[in-house]
């Protein structure tokens, strides 16, 4: 689902992203019509054919959503602000291992681990999943119901899941208009998402300490380090807070900050994979976010990033095939195994103080 080590500058499997400064804005107005024309159609796919395979991100205005991102944060820090205990109730079987989620839920910070890697993450999946069989030997079942806190501690399961239905049809709509400017039908890829695993993640990245700031002026610290994707696409809702840089093909960092009203989109490594190297798969990280501005603030307590990703991925048994037939294809529950191996929030922590009673 999510991302790898960082390659060696200017290396990468695939297309490197080109030399840009900024990212591009793509506006999706055009997807309000009830029936698409297919003026409209060969129009957006040709304007998102252009940012994926040059900078492989953008920003969407004018996006199909019914969410602004007053409400999208409003839920965010709602989920966050639950004391650690609570939050600690909905872990992943890692972090508590007589919990039975294994893939879904929350994950804690984790600063022992990974100092460049500092976010607390609440994660769900397709509200209608149910468990299903494991392979022998494996320890995360990528399909399973979601946890949620008790409704006397938080409002917010139904606007969540409303969400997740939302941007689960959003970005079908953006997959139908990337098979077009693949050559393609629009329902080319419509198999893929039998089961789909996608994932609405939560993100919180707690501020660095005043005195870690003062120390080092000119030290960047991370709270994300450099990535790619490895799903289809993500769409990202971020706060105003900033820190969010893309690699261009000069190996600069180029900040992707704040724009009101959008949402930022990216290619995953399996679409730059199944476009045959057409679309770019962009390396991406996150500044750690700087410390309150005033020591009187800090009596309201930590803020630091909220971001919000939903990973856009096929299902679990899906036998992802490249458009062009000449490349290998992969079975998406192997590709993401294969990826999670690496993530810092899939290791096991048995060293967290939860404060918790479990
Ligand atoms: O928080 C962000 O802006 C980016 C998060 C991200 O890249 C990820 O979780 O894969
Ligand atoms: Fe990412």
């Amino acid at each position: 689902m999510y991302s790898e080590p960082p390659p060696r500058k200017h290396s990468c499997q695939f297309t490197m992203a080109t030399h840009f400064s900024k990212l591009p804005i793509v506006d999706l107005g055009g997807l309000q019509q009830t029936e698409l024309s297919a003026d409209t159609i060969d129009n957006l796919s040709r304007q998102l054919y252009n940012v994926f395979s040059t900078t492989g991100f953008a920003y969407l205005v004018n996006t199909p959503l019914s969410f602004t991102h007053e409400d999208i944060f409003g839920l965010t820090r709602e989920l966050f602000t639950l004391p650690t205990n609570e939050k600690m109730r909905l872990a992943k079987k890692s972090f508590l291992p007589g919990h039975r989620n294994t893939y879904r839920g929350y994950f804690p910070v984790q600063p022992h681990l990974a100092s460049d890697n500092l976010k607390e993450g609440f994660e769900i999946g397709n509200p209608a999943a149910s468990y299903s069989a494991m392979a022998e030997g494996q320890k995360i079942n990528l399909s399973e119901p979601n946890v949620w806190p008790s409704t006397s501690n938080f409002n917010g399961q139904e606007k969540l899941e409303q969400l997740y239905g939302e941007l689960q049809a959003f970005a079908s709509q953006l997959l139908s208009l990337l098979a077009v400017s693949l050559g393609k039908d629009t329902g080319y890829f419509a198999p893929w998402l039998d089961d789909s695993l996608s994932t609405l993640r939560l993100l919180h990245y707690p501020p660095s300490a005043r005195n870690e700031q003062e120390h080092n002026p000119d030290n960047i610290k991370l709270s994300c380090t450099p990535h790619t994707d490895s799903g289809i696409l993500t769409l990202l809702t971020q706060d105003s807070t900033g820190g969010l840089e893309v690699l261009n093909a000069a190996g600069d960092w180029v900040s992707a900050p704040y724009v009101p009203n959008s949402i930022v989109v990216n290619i995953g490594d399996l679409m730059a994979r199944v476009s045959g190297g057409r679309f770019t798969a962009t390396m991406h990280r996150v500044r750690r976010p700087s410390p309150k501005s005033a020591p009187e603030e800090e009596e309201e307590g930590e803020v630091g990033r909220f971001s919000v990703p939903f990973f856009f991925e096929p299902g679990e048994a899906c036998v992802v095939v490249p458009v062009d037939g000449d490349a290998e294809s992969v079975l998406y529950g192997e590709h993401v195994r294969k990826k999670m191996a690496t993530f810092v929030e899939f290791q096991e922590d048995s060293g967290y103080d939860t404060g918790t009673t479990e």
